[in-house]
């Protein structure tokens, strides 16, 4: 039925690094230059993680040039995804913290599974860091100005219940059925005549892309030297020992 499912697979925890995103996007435009796929799918294959997210070794310890280089990638896969002409529907099969919920975000429709493990939201906050403007633009575009600026401040990690009521998700359904689900509302979303839908996707989306992209060299400049002030690189230090420690 011309869909596609992709799936993403870096393990452990799916996290996005910069070979991993550049490869996303290739990926995606070629399923976009593909007329016979009108759909895609995504999903996850690391067993409960849809993604952890930017990778935080991308952005922690390296120079500015790599920084500039690596949010330059981060910039062209979300303005691929979230300008897509294909239909995306986005099956959560696990935690999707700060740049995983970024990737449902972009998708037009979310299913996620009911686990109350698994968590979604914007959560820079907690990592003493600040989602950008676009990533706030999107939030707000689909959940509202006060829940965002609520969920924002508190860097708030939704439970899938929690993510239904705020409408950071659409569906929630038994995990084995998340996939299942997210074909079901694809079948649904393909009966649409593309080019309406296309024009209306186009229509309520192209201010919030176009907005990033009349100021895409100044974000990387300023990611670049956020990222690089020795505060933050210590707020990232204490989020990563953070994680270690939650091991031992
Ligand atoms: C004012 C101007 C503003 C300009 C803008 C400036 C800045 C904004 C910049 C960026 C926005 C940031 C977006 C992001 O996406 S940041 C990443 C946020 N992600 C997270 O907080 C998730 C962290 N991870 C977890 O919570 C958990 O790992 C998990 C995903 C729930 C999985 O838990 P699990 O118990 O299964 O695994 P572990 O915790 O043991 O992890 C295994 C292994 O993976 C490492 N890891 C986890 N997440 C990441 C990650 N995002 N990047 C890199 N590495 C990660 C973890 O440390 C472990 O490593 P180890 O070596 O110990 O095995």
């Amino acid at each position: 039925m011309g869909v596609a499912v992709m799936k993403l697979r870096n393990p452990p925890v799916n996290s996005l690094s910069l070979e991993c995103l550049t490869e996303f996007t290739i990926s995606l435009e070629k399923l976009e230059n593909d007329k016979s796929i009108r759909g895609v799918i995504l999903t996850s294959e690391c067993p409960g993680i849809f993604s952890a997210g930017l990778d935080l070794l991308e952005m922690y310890g390296r120079n500015p040039a790599h920084y500039a280089e690596y949010w330059k990638n981060v910039q062209e896969l979300w303005l691929r995804l979230y300008t897509s002409n294909m239909i995306l529907v986005s099956a959560i099969n696990g935690a999707s913290p700060a740049g995983g919920c970024l990737l449902a975000l972009c998708c037009d429709y979310r299913v996620m599974a009911d686990n109350p493990k698994y968590t979604i939201g914007l959560n820079e906050s907690l990592l003493g860091i600040v989602a950008p403007f676009w990533f706030k633009d999107m939030y707000v575009n689909t959940i509202g100005h006060r829940e965002a600026e609520r969920a924002l401040q508190l860097g708030t990690l939704f439970s899938p219940a929690e993510a239904l009521k705020v409408g950071v998700v659409d569906e929630v359904v038994p995990e084995d059925q998340v996939h299942s689900k997210a074909r079901s509302v694809m079948t649904k979303w393909l009966a649409i005549p593309d080019h309406s839908r296309q024009l209306t996707k186009n229509m309520m989306r192209k201010a919030t892309a176009d907005n990033l992209i009349k100021q895409r060299e100044a974000d990387i400049q300023n990611f670049t030297s956020f990222i690089s002030k020795d505060s933050i690189q210590k707020s990232l230090h204490m989020y990563l020992e953070k994680l270690k420690q939650k091991k031992g």
